[in-house]
């Protein structure tokens, strides 16, 4: 049968209420070479983060088109990356002047533009130089691709979250359901934590992580963790926590000055811009942590399970229960996310 007979079968199966195999179905016929044109621009992709990232978006069929733009060097990583034998094709664009071009028919923009954090430095550093570089990019996306996803990587992500939301609203083009803060990164390293401690498989983990993208604003659910695990104390609990709210800081260290995490974000990167695009496809239940828009605290943007669907966010999905130590996680870590957005708003409307 032809892809696209197969997938409405299985579409209409999925509305009869259909099980796991209809799902499991439309998910291969979405992953297939026969899936929707979708075009990817990278801003900031001759970068540590950009590089790795833009060879993992050339490895994911689900692209056709790849953008890659950045204020130098992409000449050469487009020429490079174009040499891969996979689907998508490939062009670099290089300085303001192309910016348009690159933007143009996209349906996701990834965002890791902006300088990263030397030791000793705190995501919030970066506010002075990244706040204006975000903002002016956000402003050529609602010129040339309004209805893109926007996936921002670029620190602070508790304040360029909510530049960017204001940018597009000045534009008049802001739809809340579009607009991303990559967190998954956080969500990765809860999963390689606790998989080490808890000595299950790390493939099988999932582990929530809520709130924000910098420090204590970085909430990892482990009272929620699958596989279960009842051997974990308090303590246990506690460092893993942690160690996953510092997790950045350890990379930061390890390099010594030479920049932040660039490839395991880029794999992060990858994960949720590949969720984006099978929600964007129709594939049903993707579910990945996120710091968007929400009204599940009284915080106006904040990071939790969101399910992705044709047009970005279909739903935030609440906490679910929370331990005591995790309440306690909540009520500390509202002040500073509060701070962070209130900040980033205040930049956007101001200048
Ligand atoms: N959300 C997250 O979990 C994470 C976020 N980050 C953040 O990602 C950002 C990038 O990090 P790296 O790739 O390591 O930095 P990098 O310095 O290696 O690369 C940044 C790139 O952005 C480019 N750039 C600067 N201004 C630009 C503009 N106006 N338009 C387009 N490109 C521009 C630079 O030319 C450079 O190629 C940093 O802000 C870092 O803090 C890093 C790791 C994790
Ligand atoms: O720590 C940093 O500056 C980069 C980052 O956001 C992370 O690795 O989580």
């Amino acid at each position: 049968m032809r892809t696209s007979m197969l997938r409405s079968v299985a579409e209409a199966a999925l509305r009869r209420g259909g099980g796991p195999s209809s799902s499991h179905l439309l998910r291969r016929c979405y992953s297939s070479e026969s899936a929707p044109e979708r075009k990817v621009a990278v801003l900031g992709a001759a970068g540590g983060i950009g590089q790795p990232l833009a060879l993992l978006m050339k490895l994911n069929p689900l692209v056709s088109k790849l953008a890659l733009y950045d204020i130098a060097g992409t000449p050469g990583v487009a020429a490079d990356v174009s040499h891969i034998n996979t689907r998508s094709e490939v062009a670099g664009y290089m300085g303001e002047d192309q910016l348009g071009q690159a933007l143009e028919g996209s349906d996701i923009v990834i965002i890791p533009a902006g300088v990263p954090r030397k030791p000793g430095m705190t995501r919030d550093d970066l506010f002075n130089i990244n706040a204006g570089i975000v903002k002016s990019l956000c402003t050529a996306i609602a010129k040339y691709c309004p209805n893109a996803l926007v996936n921002m990587i670029s620190n602070p992500v508790n304040s360029t979250v909510p530049i960017a939301a204001e940018v597009f609203k000045k534009a008049g083009t802001y739809d809340e359901r579009k607009l991303f803060g990559v967190t998954t990164l956080d969500v990765v390293r809860a999963k390689t934590f606790y998989a080490g401690k808890a000595k299950v498989p790390v493939a099988e983990v999932n582990v929530p992580v809520v709130g924000g993208h910098a420090g204590i604003t970085i909430l990892p659910l482990f009272s929620q963790a699958t596989p279960k695990s009842n051997n974990l104390s308090d303590d246990e609990i506690k460092a893993l926590t942690k160690r996953t709210q510092d997790g950045g800081t350890e990379v930061v260290e390890a390099k010594a000055g030479k920049g932040s995490a660039t490839l395991s974000m880029a794999y992060a990167g990858a994960i949720f811009a590949d969720a984006c695009l099978k929600g964007l496809n129709g594939v049903p239940d993707v579910v990945e942590c996120s710091f968007v828009q929400s009204n599940i605290t009284e915080l106006p943007f904040f990071a939790s399970k969101v399910k992705l669907g044709k047009k970005g966010v279909e739903e935030v999905l609440g906490l679910g229960p929370l331990s005591d130590y995790e309440k306690q996680g909540l009520e500390s870590l509202k002040p500073e996310l509060k701070a962070s957005i209130e900040k980033g708003i205040k930049f956007a409307s101001e200048k």
